[in-house]
């Protein structure tokens, strides 16, 4: 059934485009400027801020990497906009705002190079009007976040006042466990207070993770069912089937845990847990997220399944095994499959499992929670034609990508003089009730950063929250060898991943 009766017209999806405030003028500078991220992902966000009239008019961008590309970066910038689709290369903001692309060149550890920095981005301030406000981002690898900070820090950058602010976007991962996530905190917390800390998770940017809240907490019928009395089980899953992208040693010192499920999967999975907050405002919600991740109790590795892709099919094409990627070990013990069980322990959730994982190389891209609701107590259509022994669960599923909506799926009457139950779904379409979107999720946590306002992003407790659960699972594995690979790649992964569910008498929905 197809999404009908949207009462939001084309101009009311455009009017919500604007935010009540647009930043104040500022200087966006992007640590790791000639990375993949800046070129794919932000600079595209940006530049969708700016179509969007949601950037100030004094505001300038620097990219900041080691190789001179002075001559080159704007040009590159613009191609990788374009690239990312949703823009018109005549568009008249498009030359305004690569005006306002900058470059600039040192190696990070370069002390000179930060004391001339700092002297640019004042002579900016001057040619655009920014007034000395900055947002850092550091789109770099993470060995690098604790070493930038102190650097800005020691070349007088990240001072704030009453007339200007300084704010430093990291990236992720934020720490590969929990001792280093401490560190990294500890370090980076030296150098800047809290409220200039927004640690990053481009989920949280997402339209359809924040519309969980939204349908949760904007929707009066469904949370009164949103607990232990009516729901049997939840399901979280992001696959994708693409490979590791050529991020080879990036990948073999992350793996599937440390790269999506401790990060992005745990953000998902505390919206959908967390208790209502008072107001959607930072604190609180942040508050609400982190009693979610506290509740959880420590994960038996026999509640966890790993896998590494061997060589298969992926839409038609014959790819690769993870071993034989390149810049990989052909011995590699990296998991690119990663699935556990949890319980929440809290009045909420006591005893309904949460199933997560996350993986590439798998059969299709979708990323979705799906809620298995209790079945009816008692099949009253028996014996009348219906059937089966029992009746059907309903299952609701929040679809983040790819096609975004919410599916509930539900028993209707086969049309005819017997009773037979059939399966249907109720749709929502995101893209047929709003229009298709080509933004990132970066837009929105830019701007946010941009205001100031961190209710999307990870703050420190939380961060090493999640860590906590994580690192013991990360050291049992650690402890036994797989033997990999244990997945064809185009699968939905290791059969240790289907036990882990049919122990309980349950399934994977996907
Ligand atoms: N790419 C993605 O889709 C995602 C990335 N991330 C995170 O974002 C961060 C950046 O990722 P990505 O863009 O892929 O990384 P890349 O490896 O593509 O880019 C790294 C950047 O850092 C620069 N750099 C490295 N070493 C130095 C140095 N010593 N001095 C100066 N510049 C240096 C490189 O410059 P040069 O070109 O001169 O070497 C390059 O600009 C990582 O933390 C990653 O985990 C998070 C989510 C998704
Ligand atoms: O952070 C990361 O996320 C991407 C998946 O992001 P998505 O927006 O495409 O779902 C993942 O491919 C990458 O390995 C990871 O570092």
């Amino acid at each position: 059934m197809a999404t009908t009766g949207i009462n939001v017209s084309p101009e009311q999806v455009e009017a919500n485009k604007c935010k009540e405030s647009i930043p104040e003028p500022c200087i966006v500078v992007i640590f790791g400027a000639s990375g993949d991220l800046t070129k794919r992902k932000l600079l595209p966000a940006l530049y969708h801020l700016e179509q969007a009239n949601l950037l100030p008019e004094n505001f300038a961008v620097v990219g900041v990497a080691r190789r001179d590309l002075s001559a080159t970066f704007a040009p590159d910038m613009k191609d990788g906009i374009l690239k990312g689709g949703g823009v018109d290369e005549k568009e008249e903001k498009l030359g305004k705002f690569i005006d306002r692309v900058k470059y600039f060149a040192t190696e990070f550890d370069n002390d000179e190079g930060f004391e001339k920095l700092k002297a640019y981005l004042a002579d900016l301030d001057k040619q655009f009007g920014t007034k000395g406000n900055r947002l850092f981002y550091l789109a770099v690898a993470p060995e690098f976040f604790a070493d930038i900070t102190h650097r800005l820090g020691n070349h007088g950058m990240t001072g704030e006042d009453g007339d200007h602010w300084v704010r430093v976007i990291i990236e992720k991962p934020f720490g590969t466990d929990l001792e280093s996530a401490k560190k990294l905190n500890s370090e980076i917390n030296q150098v800047l207070k809290e409220d200039q800390i927004f640690r990053i998770d481009h989920y949280l940017g997402k339209e359809t993770v924040q519309n969980i809240l939204v349908f949760r907490f904007g929707n009066g019928i469904f949370e009164p069912i949103w607990n232990r009395n009516y729901i049997d089980h939840i399901q979280i899953t992001a696959a994708e089937s693409i490979g590791i992208e050529g991020r080879g040693p990036f990948y073999e010192a992350a793996g599937a845990l440390r790269d999506v499920l401790q990060n992005h999967v745990m953000e998902v999975l505390s919206f959908v847990a967390m208790e209502p907050p008072d107001v959607f405002e930072s604190a609180p919600v942040r508050i609400e997220k982190l009693k979610v991740w506290k509740a959880i109790s420590p994960i038996p590795v026999e509640n966890t399944a790993r896998g590494q892709y061997g060589p298969g099919n992926v839409d038609g094409e014959d790819v690769k095994g993870y071993r034989q990627e390149d810049r990989v070990s052909p011995e590699s013990q990296t998991e690119t499959f990663a699935a556990m069980k949890l319980e929440i322990d809290n009045w909420r959730w006591a005893g309904v499992p949460f199933y997560i994982r996350a993986g590439k190389r798998l059969k299709t891209r979708v990323t979705e929670v799906v809620i298995t609701f209790k079945r009816p107590p008692l099949h009253i259509f028996q014996g009348s034609g219906a059937g089966a022994e029992q009746l059907e669960p309903n299952v609701l599923t929040l679809r983040i990508q790819p096609d975004d909506g919410i599916k509930l799926k539900f028993g209707a009457k086969i049309p005819g003089p017997t009773t037979n139950i059939a399966q249907v779904n109720m749709n929502f379409s995101y893209a047929e009730a709003f229009g298709k979107s080509s933004a990132n999720g970066y837009e929105r946590l830019l701007l946010d950063a941009m205001l100031g306002d961190g209710t999307l992003f990870a703050e420190r407790e939380g961060v090493e929250t999640t860590w906590a659960l994580m690192t013991p699972i990360l050291e049992a594995w650690k402890a036994q060898k797989k033997d990999f690979p244990n997945y064809d790649a185009g699968s939905w992964g290791p059969k240790e991943a289907d036990e882990l569910l049919e122990r309980d008498g349950r399934a994977w929905q996907a």
